[in-house]
Order: structure tokens, then sequence, then C-alpha cells
């Protein structure tokens, strides 16, 4: 037999198999909410100026082509360091945090499910949100971690189910390691508030469990990068070590250049030279060493004053536009006379919108709307704008009544 014989087909990507199948209608007001892209107001994809200055400023520095260090472009991880754990971050001053470059927040989330395999002197179990983003499986599992779930979204209210997460973090075995979405959770874009968080924290202390952030719409979720950081930041100040995932792709539209970052809270300057140690014996034999061109502009963009300012304002412009779009979706549906309550879809933050939709009606958004998302019900709120928000209003009225 052929060598490949016991190979079977797959099944497509859940969420990167929707835009295969929006390329394939020729319907010419197609729509398509499934990969969370952020796209300006005409459906384009949106290359921030920012990003346009910083990779001029790279490309005439005419650096040279070396390959940077196992742990990546020392500039770029500094600067992501202090972005996501502050200005005046206790533990960065006293030098506690061990942080490498990753291929992106994908590549920031297999590290660490790889390196908390290998050390966690815990169970080697994590625990994921109900739902969560739908990579974070696969990722921790083919990392060799059992994964598990907590719950946390309530179809019925279409909000958090906070006293549901509260009691299954209480349940689980002390020590455990728990993934917390840091802001703008995917896919329901429902997040705990500030109280909540401080509740979250208190249980998590008790229970001595490990919280693993993944932080990739930092600045995208609210506007703002020091709100968006809020939870990472209230954990560390309540004395937890942590790991934290960061991806680049959105709040700097960086998503093909793959730059993102992950590090470790240690307990001492001493322990993060170990963990460091540990870290860049665990990427060498993955990829060696990672991509230079989108850190140096990521590292342009956070070290250089006025580029990062320019680049703040542009991130919140696209917040803002995703709010406003959140806005014009409920209203239209309101005007249509929809019987529902729409007030989720201006509740939830971030990319996405959970509408609450069943797979069997996303399905017929798809074949008889040309409105493409995936079959969770989510729609990447990017992908709406004020010349289709209302025939999508439209076609979710049909489909709901
Ligand atoms: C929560 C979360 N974490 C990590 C990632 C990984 O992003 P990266 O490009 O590796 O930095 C994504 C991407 N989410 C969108 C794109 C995708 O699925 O890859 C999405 O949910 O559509 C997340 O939504």
């Amino acid at each position: 037999a052929s060598t490949w014989a016991n190979v079977k087909e797959g099944p497509p990507d859940a969420i990167l198999g929707i835009t295969e199948a929006f390329k394939k209608d020729s319907f010419g007001e197609k729509i398509n909410l499934g990969v969370g892209a952020y796209r300006d107001d005409k459906g384009k994809p949106y290359v921030l100026p920012s990003v346009r200055t910083a990779e001029q400023k790279v490309v005439s520095s005419t650096l040279d082509k070396e390959y940077a260090g196992i742990t990546g472009v020392p500039s770029f991880t500094k600067a992501a360091a202090l972005l996501a754990y502050g200005p005046s971050s206790k533990p960065i001053a006293e030098d506690r945090v061990a942080i490498t470059q990753s291929i992106s927040g994908t590549g920031a989330l297999r590290i660490g499910g790889a390196f908390l395999e290998r050390f966690y002197p815990g169970a080697k179990t994590i625990y994921i949100p109900t739902p969560s983003w739908a990579n974070h499986k696969a990722v921790f599992s083919d990392s060799g971690l059992e994964v598990k779930q907590y719950k946390y979204y309530n179809k019925d209210t279409i909000g958090l189910d906070f006293d549901g997460m509260i009691s299954d973090l209480k349940n689980f075995p002390d020590g455990s390691m728990v993934l917390l979405h840091a802001c703008a959770h995917n896919p329901t874009g429902i997040d705990p508030t500030e109280e909540q968080w401080q509740q979250i924290a208190t249980v998590m202390k008790e229970k001595n469990h490990y919280p693993f952030f993944d932080m990739a719409y930092q600045g995208f979720a609210s506007g703002d990068t020091d709100k968006d950081a809020y939870a990472v930041r209230y954990f560390i100040e309540q004395g937890f070590g942590l790991v934290l995932a960061q991806s680049f792709a959105k709040n700097m539209g960086l998503y093909g250049e793959r730059v993102g970052a992950f590090s470790i809270v240690c307990d001492s300057a001493e322990e993060k030279k170990r963990v460091d140690s540990q870290i860049k014996i665990l990427v060498r034999p993955l990829y060696s060493n990672p991509p230079i061109h989108g850190a140096r502009i990521a590292s342009e963009i956070l070290n250089d004053k006025s580029l990062n300012k320019q680049w703040l304002g542009e991130v919140k412009g696209m917040a803002d536009r995703i709010i406003e779009m959140r806005a014009l979706l409920k209203k239209n549906l309101e005007e249509l006379g929809s019987k529902h309550n729409w007030d989720h879809i201006t509740n939830q933050i971030g990319m996405f919108a959970y509408t609450g939709l069943k797979p069997e009606q996303m399905d017929v958004l798809a074949k008889e709307h040309s409105v493409y998302a995936t079959k969770d019900g989510r729609i990447s709120v990017a992908g709406i704008t004020s010349d289709n928000v209302k025939r999508l209003a439209e076609s979710i009225y049909k489909v709901t009544g």
C-alpha cells in the first residue's frame, strides 16, 4: 500500500474554513463575518499607517538579516513586556519576567503549553472556558496537556455564567492551570467586570490555581491598552505568578507577520534566569529563532514615542468603529421590528458578537443570504460596514423573526 494510505481526510478548520466557503460564493453582496481580522468601513484589510511608517523606518535603516537570538528581537520583547505589565510593573523592575518572542499568539500559547507540560509541578491539565477560541483545545492537547473546561457562557442570558465559573474554580483540584482571556473573550465578547475579576482572583488564590492569560486583543477591546490589561495587572498585584501569551496580529494588524510574545512572571530574578534558560532549550528545536521583520516593525512602534502615540490612536479608531457597527446592527434589527432583545450585541466587547443564533440558522444565513460566520453564532463585527449592515440585519431578521 502507498505510504500515506492510512491518512484520513480531516474536517476544514472551523474558522479559516468559513473564508474558503465565502470565496466560493459568487454573490456580489456576500458578507464575510468569519475570521477575526479587522476590516475598514469599505470591508478592506487595514494596514495601520503607523505600521507603514515603522516599516519604512526599518527598511531604510538597512539592517542585516542575521539570526535573532532564540528569544527574538530584544527591543521588541522588552517593549512587549512593558505594554502588557505596565511601566510601573514590579516584576519587570525586579527582573522577574522571562519573555520570548513567539510565532504570534498561537505560537505563544504553544510554547506556554509545552513549557507547562514539561515543568508544571501540578497536574498536567489545563481548564479553558466554555466556549473558548476554537484553536485552544488543539494547541494545548498537542502540547501534551489534558484539556478540560470551566463554565463561562450562559446561553439563557447570553451573558457570563459567573456563578458557574466560580463554582467550577472552587471544585477543581488545588493548583490547577486555568486559561483566562485577558480581554475581548473569543467567541462570546463577554468579559468579567473588574469586580468579577477581583472575585475570580480571590478564588484562584485560595485554590492556588495557576493563571495562563491569553491577551490577543490588548487595546483592541476598549481602545485603551492599559484598561485591556486590567486583569493581568490585577492578578500580579495580588501576588500571582502567571504566564501570558501576547498577539500583535489584531492590535497592530500584523496578522501575516506573526508577531507575538510569551512571558512567565517568576518569583525572583534567580528563578527567571533558570526559567529563561529552559525556554531557550524548548524553543531551539521548535523553530530555532523567530522571524525578525514583524518584530522590528512592532519594536519601532512600541519604542518611538510619537509612533506609539499614533498607533494608540489607530487602535482606538479600530475599536471605535467596531463599537459603532455593533450599535448600527442593533438599531437596524430594532427598526425592522425584531422582537428579540439584541442588547448583547452592544454589551459585548472586542472583535466578536456572540449572536445566540443556532448552527442551523447560521447555515441558512450562509446558504440563503450569503452571510458567512462560524456555526457557533459568532460574528466578526469587523466584517460589518455601513454599506452592508442593513442587508445583514435583514438577513438575521429573516432567519430569527
Ligand atoms: C483568543 C485568541 N488567542 C490567540 C489567537 C491567535 O492569533 P495569532 O494570529 O496566532 O496571533 C486568536 C486568533 N483568533 C482569530 C484568528 C484565528 O482563528 O486564527 C479568530 O478567532 O478568528 C484568538 O482569538
